[in-house]
Formats: structure tokens, C-alpha cells, sequence
């Protein structure tokens, strides 16, 4: 790895994931460099969330592997936000995140007051989180994510429920966070948000990455003037018309039962012992980076 190359903060090696016989995921592989923002976005039900718990390391893949580098920094390796937080009643915004800093070493009172601040929740730290709403309860997910400052943060809809200034300003703090150095990877349909503010963004569709790049160079690839209007290009493309999807269903879409087999009998890492590494201390993760 050249000494100015970006570091690889995640790396995800052909992920293979299956529901009964419905495939979700066929060999997807991503790389996130530290300070990247990598947008999933795709169609419901196209796997995003399933991706997402298997990057967090809360469900192992059937097959792949996924490595995440132990950063010396940090007091944890990921923060998570789930798509729908939900946090215990009775207590309030403060101290519930004051029990999760209690479980990650160096952070203190005073990070929690900081985080409390940074996601917009300072002025009702001491409501408690059931009277909280929607949106906030949200938003005290994604400072529960944050705390600690995690090399990898990996959120789920952050912007699902908030109003639109409250959109900019959660995508605002995660531009923030990777400024500083966090690798982000966020699954979103608010695609306005996710051109303006990610890096990369991967369009998730029949199993695998139907296209990815930049938000530019996906706009000049479709021909379009905005993400939504290529990421509906995109998937059109995949299936005739957009609609809910019910997984790869039995290798029938874009992918044959030869390509799925082939790239799983290349991957030297697809034995679910394998699987997770999220805590890895894996230093060869980056070699040749
Ligand atoms: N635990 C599970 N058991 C069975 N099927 C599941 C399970 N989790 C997810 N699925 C199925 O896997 C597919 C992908 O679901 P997933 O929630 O990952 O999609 P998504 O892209 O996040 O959708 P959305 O945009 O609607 O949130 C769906 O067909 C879903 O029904």
C-alpha cells in the first residue's frame, strides 16, 4: 500500500446470503477507504439491510468474508445504526447513552454531552427516550453508533422519518465523521442526500451491485440528471420495471446458476468459519492496498 493511498477501513469479499431458496446476496464485494461515504441504495426488499447486518458482523453470510482492520484510535471497530433503534423506556436520551459509554473504554460524560450535541438531540438530553419521536429516537441511534468514534460506521436508513433540514443535517454530521476519517456506509433512498454528500454510491439489485461509482459517474453512465433518475434507469434496466423485490429468487434474474457456482468456488474464504471478522486485528486486510 503507497504511503498516500487511502487505508481500507472494510473490505467485503463475495457475499453470499440466503433466505430458504431465495438468494438475497450472490457474491457481492465492496471495499470502504477511511474517510469514504459508500451509499447502498436499491430497490426494497433488493438485500440492503441483510447486506448491512452482515458488514456490522451481526449475522455471518452463508458465504464471504468480511474483515474489518482494528484501528488503534477508536474505543470500537463499528457502530451501527439499525433501520428501526429502539431504546429502553424510562431512562432519558442522556443517560441511555450514558450506558453505552459505559461499555466502550475512554468515553465519558462528556463525549456523551458532545454526541448528544452533534446529532441535534443537546436541547432534550434529558427527556426521556419514549417521549422522544420518531425521528429523534433516530437520531439518538445515530449518536449511540458514534460514540466512541468507530473506524466503520455502518447506518440503515439514518434519514428515514426526518424531516428534510433533519436529513441534511444527519448527513451533515456523517461528512462530518468521515472528514475526520471514518469509513461510512449508509443504506438510504433519500437519493438526493446520498448525491450530494457520498462518495461512492452502489446500486444493489437482483443479488449483486447492478453499477457503481461516484454519483457523477453514474449520472454520465445513465445519461441522467440526477441519482433518482439513473438509479431508476439502473434498475429498470435489471428487470423491465421497479417493484418490491422478493430476493434473486433461485439464480433465476441477471445471474445463471454457473456464474453463482463459479464465484463461489473461486472464493477461498467462503466457509462460514470464515465468515465475520469485524473485530479482526488483520493487518493483511490492507496489504497490497
Ligand atoms: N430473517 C429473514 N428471513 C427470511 N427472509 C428475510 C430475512 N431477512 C430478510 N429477508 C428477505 O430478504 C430480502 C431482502 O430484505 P432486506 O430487508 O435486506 O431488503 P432491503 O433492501 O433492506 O429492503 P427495504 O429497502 O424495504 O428496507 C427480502 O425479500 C426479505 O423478505
Amino acid at each position: 500500500m503507497s504511503e498516500d493511498a487511502p487505508a481500507t477501513a472494510l473490505r467485503a469479499q463475495a457475499i453470499d446470503q440466503s433466505f430458504g431458496d431465495v438468494d438475497v446476496l450472490s457474491g457481492v464485494s465492496l471495499s470502504v477507504a477511511r474517510g469514504e461515504v459508500a451509499a447502498i441504495v436499491g430497490p426494497n426488499g433488493s438485500g440492503k439491510s441483510t447486506l448491512l447486518h452482515i458488514l456490522a458482523g451481526i449475522a455471518a453470510p452463508d458465504g464471504g468474508s468480511v474483515a474489518v482492520p482494528r484501528e488503534a484510535a477508536g474505543a470500537r471497530s463499528v457502530g451501527y445504526l439499525p433501520q428501526r433503534p429502539a431504546f429502553r423506556d424510562g431512562f432519558s436520551a442522556r443517560d441511555t447513552l450514558g450506558f453505552y459509554a459505559q461499555l466502550l473504554d475512554g468515553v465519558d460524560d462528556e463525549d456523551v454531552a458532545a454526541t448528544l450535541d452533534r446529532v441535534g438531540l443537546g436541547g432534550v438530553a434529558d427527556r426521556s427516550v419514549g417521549s422522544l419521536s420518531g425521528g429523534m429516537t433516530r437520531l439518538l441511534g445515530l449518536g449511540q453508533a458514534v460514540l466512541g468514534e468507530p473506524s466503520v460506521l455502518i447506518l440503515d436508513e439514518p434519514g428515514s422519518g426526518l424531516d428534510p433540514a433533519m436529513v441534511e443535517r444527519l448527513f451533515g454530521v456523517v461528512g462530518d465523521l468521515a472528514a475526520d476519517g471514518t469509513a461510512v456506509v449508509v443504506a438510504s433512498h433519500e437519493l438526493p442526500a446520498v448525491e450530494t454528500h457520498a462518495d461512492t454510491v452502489y446500486v444493489l439489485d437482483a443479488g449483486d451491485f447492478a453499477a457503481s461509482g461516484s454519483p457523477a459517474e453514474l449520472l454520465t453512465e445513465t445519461d441522467t440528471d440526477s441519482l433518482s433518475e439513473a438509479f431508476l434507469r439502473i434498475v429498470r434496466a435489471q428487470v423491465g420495471e421497479s417493484t418490491v423485490r422478493a430476493g434473486v429468487g433461485g439464480r433465476s434474474s441477471k445471474k445463471t446458476a454457473g456464474a453463482d457456482t463459479a464465484e463461489t468456488d473461486d472464493t477461498a474464504e467462503t466457509d462460514a468459519d470464515d465468515g465475520v471478522e469485524t473485530d479482526a486485528d488483520d493487518s493483511e486486510v490492507n496489504g497490497g492496498e
